[in-house]
C-alpha cells in the first residue's frame, strides 16, 4: 500500500493547523509496526526490556523528523513587512539536521541564507528563514533539492531583487557506512535573481557567507 498523498509542494492544500496535518498524515501504528519488523529483520528481540518501547520512540522521534512535510512553507513566509531597505539581508550559520532520502540516515550541518528585497524593500522576519530551513529539513531529503526549495520559496513570497543559499552539511550515510569518508562536507548553493546575473553581486555575498 502507497502512502496517502501528503500535500506538499507549492501548490498544496494545506489545512491551518499542521498538528491536525500530522494526525491525519502521519500513520503512527504503521510506523510502529515497521520499526517492530525492522528490529525483528535484524533478529533481534522487540518484547526484550530495552527495546518493548522502541518502535513507539522511534514512531514518535520520525512524526517529528518529517513534520516538514505537513507544514506550509507559504504560511511561514505570510509575514511580510516594507522596509527601505534595499542591500543584503544576510542570515549565516543557521544550523540544520535532516535526512537523507536514500538511507534515512541524518545529514547536517549550516545554511546560509542572503537575499535582497525589492523595490518595495519587502522583507520578511530573521526567524522565519531559519524556520523556512527547518521545515525543509524535516522531510525525507536530498541537499540538493533542500537548497534550492529555500531559495524557491523565498523568491515567490518576497519577490526580492536576488536570493542565495548555500548549505554545507555531512551526511553520514557516507561516514558511518558505506564510503566512509567521515568529516567530509558537501556544499550546495541555489542563486536566483541578481546572484546568478551578477558575479560580482554573487562574490560579495559569498565572501560574506565564509565570512572573509
Ligand atoms: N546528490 C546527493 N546524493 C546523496 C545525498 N544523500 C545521499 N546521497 C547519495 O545517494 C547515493 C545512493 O546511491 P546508491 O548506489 O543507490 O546506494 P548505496 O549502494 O547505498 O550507495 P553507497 O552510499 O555508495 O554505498 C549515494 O551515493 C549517497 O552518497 C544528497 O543529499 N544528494
Ligand atoms: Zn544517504
Amino acid at each position: 500500500m502507497t502512502g496517502q498523498g501528503v500535500p506538499i509542494g507549492p501548490d498544496a492544500e494545506f489545512g491551518s493547523d499542521p498538528a491536525e496535518l500530522v494526525d491525519e498524515y502521519f500513520d503512527r501504528p504503521r510506523a510502529e509496526a515497521a520499526i517492530r519488523e525492522l528490529l525483528l529483520a535484524a533478529g533481534e528481540d522487540p518484547e526484550r526490556d530495552g527495546l518493548r518501547e522502541t518502535p513507539a520512540r522511534v514512531a514518535r522521534a520520525y512524526e517529528e523528523l518529517f513534520t516538514g512535510l505537513y507544514t506550509d512553507p507559504d504560511e511561514v513566509l505570510d509575514r511580510t513587512f516594507d522596509e527601505a531597505h534595499e542591500e543584503l539581508v544576510l542570515v549565516r550559520d543557521i544550523p540544520m539536521y535532516s535526512q537523507c532520502e536514500h538511507h534515512l540516515l541524518p545529514f547536517h550541518g549550516m545554511a546560509h541564507i542572503g537575499y535582497i528585497p525589492n523595490e518595495q524593500g519587502r522583507v520578511t522576519g530573521l526567524s522565519k528563514l531559519a524556520r523556512l530551513v527547518d521545515l525543509y529539513a524535516k522531510r525525507p531529503q536530498v541537499q540538493e533539492r533542500l537548497t534550492s526549495q529555500i531559495a524557491d520559496a523565498l523568491t515567490r513570497k518576497l519577490e526580492p531583487r536576488g536570493v542565495i543559499v548555500v548549505v554545507d552539511a555531512e551526511h553520514l550515510c557516507m561516514g558511518m557506512r558505506g564510503i566512509r569518508k567521515a568529516g567530509s562536507t558537501t556544499t550546495t548553493s541555489a542563486v536566483r535573481g541578481i546572484f546568478r546575473s551578477s558575479s560580482s553581486s554573487r562574490a560579495e555575498a559569498l565572501s560574506l557567507i565564509r565570512g572573509k
